[in-house]
């Protein structure tokens, strides 16, 4: 090869480290930015190599407990936050698969320590502690005063002595009696308001309260046919809400507060915010109409204490309070409590805003995205329709004196569409597993070995003071466990025998509802309602895109367990042609 060819190699240039390492201080003093920055540089890279350095090795050699793998990080105090601010899905999903092996791995939060637990022997292991082990009470209570309005300082000791009977009280959304009233319950209302689900008309003043809250607009399609443009989640939300809570809190207060629940989804967008404690006077949008919304709430379920309890004492509420004897058995249980343990209106009804919360949150969302699914397949929503037609039967429309007549519902069979449609109960479970990133949380009380059932698989070691977080939408969308976990799958979960013939659908290792003593006590009626709620309105409903054309799914926002969304959800809603 000819020398000439090649470059010529030149000694380097003085350059900005060279001159640093040669004039050192002076120099950074000279040039102040410069010297901010180099501190900089060596506080991430400190914070960097220690925390990396308290990385222990995957797994000890010899399965002696030691600590959950922690992932480093560079900015000293915040720790993970930004990364969990910026994307807590992406980066969580991405640990996971780095630290698959260990089925955990921890975080730090503003200098505590999150335990991020996937795996599910160390999930099940992690919710069935011992309470002298780990704890959710803490956080609970806490909640109940920052997020529900519980006055935690002036009846912390009330708090603490009635919450094991409070809990006991759960029984009544699981056993079979109670649950089959609630179900009962909630269907009659269903059969009563499926025909108005959208009403067609054009004033506002005609129109029901959940097409108000959905910007209901009378439209024409393609066809020239009428169609109703609404808000899909909003419509959705509040008519689920409408059909459940009256078997929950009863009709009076249903009727008695219709804006309850547009508060309760306001409050809900501030959930987070208010859970931090910050004071209501921060210039915060959410936050403040948060504060706002609650404070509303609290006020009518006050009025609804005061009512509950003169009505206990045989005395007459009020004219607006003739129909308290339906209150549910939860809540009507919860005044003999609420008078032996001396707890204030103010707090009562901090309790009943807390359940009113847990009882719509997730499932009227989750009924939200079950929609979204199946209408976006019209495919799948012919074989739903034809799974459920022996369960949700619309009624053929009789045209009488040329009177168009109301749709109406003339089978709503609950317990037929539960048992017997596995093709919509892997729907409704595909969704949970899709459109829900629910964590348990609990706090470390004393240091204990996190030991899954299996004698072989490593132990870790959980130290007093440490939170524990079992991160359910980390296997819900784990590529190993699930194959392609990002596709919405209807027929995911349908369990066939070994001839081939389904025989049903179920969780498998999901645990959608959480586990241990704080798994989610609404889950058989959550479950119930989501089903039934579904089945009629595909059965009596055409929904398609505003203008027609490819439907949009929304995204998903983060929330407390089912996603929310921020897209627009804008559809046309006509009743369905039957067959
Ligand atoms: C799709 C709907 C629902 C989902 C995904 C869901 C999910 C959950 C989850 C993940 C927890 C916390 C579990 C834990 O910390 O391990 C929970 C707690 C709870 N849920 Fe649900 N839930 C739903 C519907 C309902 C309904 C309809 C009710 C009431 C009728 C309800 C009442 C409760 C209560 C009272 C708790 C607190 C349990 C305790 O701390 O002991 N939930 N739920």
């Amino acid at each position: 090869m000819d020398n000439s060819t090649l470059p010529t190699l030149q000694p380097p240039t003085a350059s900005i480290f060279t001159t640093l390492l040669s004039n050192g201080p002076s120099y950074l003093t000279a040039h102040p930015v410069l010297l901010v920055l180099a501190v900089i540089l060596l506080l991430l890279a400190t914070t960097r190599y220690l925390s990396s350095r308290s990385t222990p090795p995957r797994k000890s050699s010899n399965g002696s407990p030691s600590p959950i793998p922690a992932v480093s990080y560079t900015l000293p105090l915040l720790g993970h936050l930004p990364a969990m601010a910026y994307d807590a899905a992406a980066f969580t999903r991405n640990l996971r698969d780095i630290y698959r092996s260990s089925g955990a791995y921890s975080l730090n939060f503003g200098g505590t320590v999150h335990n991020i637990i996937f795996a599910p022997a160390l999930a099940t292991s992690m919710l069935n502690q011992p309470t002298a082990n780990a704890e959710a009470e803490t956080v609970f209570k806490s909640l109940m005063g920052r997020v529900f309005g519980w006055p935690i300082v002036a009846e912390s000791e009330g708090y603490d002595a009635f919450l094991a009977p409070l809990n006991a009280l759960y029984v009544n959304f699981s056993s079979k009696e109670p649950l089959d009233a609630m179900v009962g319950r909630t269907a009659e209302r269903v059969r009563a308001m499926i025909g108005e689900f959208v009403t067609g008309n054009e004033s506002q003043v005609d129109q029901t309260l959940w097409e108000r809250f959905a910007n209901a607009e009378v439209k024409r399609d393609a066809k020239g046919e009428e169609v109703v443009e609404v808000d899909l989640l909003e419509l959705v939300r509040d008519w689920c809400a409408r059909a459940a809570n009256a078997s929950i809190i009863g009709s009076d207060f249903v009727n008695n507060f219709p804006e309850f629940w547009k508060d309760l989804y306001e409050m809900d967008r501030g959930f987070l915010l208010l859970a931090t404690g910050l004071p209501r006077w921060l210039p915060i949008p959410p936050l403040t109409r948060a504060h706002l919304a609650r404070k509303r709430m609290l006020d009518s379920l006050e009025l609804f204490e005061r009512a509950v309890d003169k009505h206990g004492d045989g005395e007459d509420a009020g004219a607006e309070w003739r129909e308290l004897d339906d209150v549910g058995p939860v809540v009507k249980g919860r005044l003999e409590l609420y008078r032996k343990y001396g707890i204030s209106m103010r707090a009562r009804a901090a309790t009943e805003l807390a359940l009113m919360w847990a009882a719509n949150a997730n499932s009227n969302s989750l009924v939200f995205w079950m929609l979204e699914r199946v209408y976006a397949d019209k495919a799948l929503l012919a074989l739903l329709r034809r799974e459920i037609a022996p369960y949700a039967r619309p009624a053929q429309s009789t045209s009488d004196f040329g009177m168009p007549e109301l749709p109406r519902i003339e089978v709503l069979d609950v317990e037929g569409i539960c048992s017997s449609c596995p093709l919509l109960k892997s729907c409704y479970i595909e969704c949970l597993r899709v459109d829900t990133a629910s964590w348990s949380l609990k706090i470390v009380k004393e240091d204990f070995v996190l030991a899954p059932r299996d004698k072989e698989a490593q132990r870790w070691m959980l130290r007093k003071g440490e939170f524990a977080h079992v991160a359910h939408d980390l296997h819900n969308t784990d590529p190993n466990v699930f194959e392609h976990p990002d596709v919405w799958k209807p027929d995911r979960h349908v369990k066939y025998d070994e001839d081939g013939k389904v025989v049903g659908a179920d969780f498998g290792s999901m645990r959608p509802y959480g586990g241990g003593g704080h798994m989610c006590k609404g889950r058989q009626f959550a479950y119930k309602e989501c089903m039934m709620f579904v089945a009629a309105i595909i059965a009596m409903w055409d929904i398609d895109p505003v203008g027609g054309g490819e439907w949009k799914m929304p995204k998903h926002k983060k929330a407390t367990g089912v996603y929310n969304t921020s897209s627009p959800t804008r559809v046309w809603v006509k009743r369905r042609t039957l067959p």
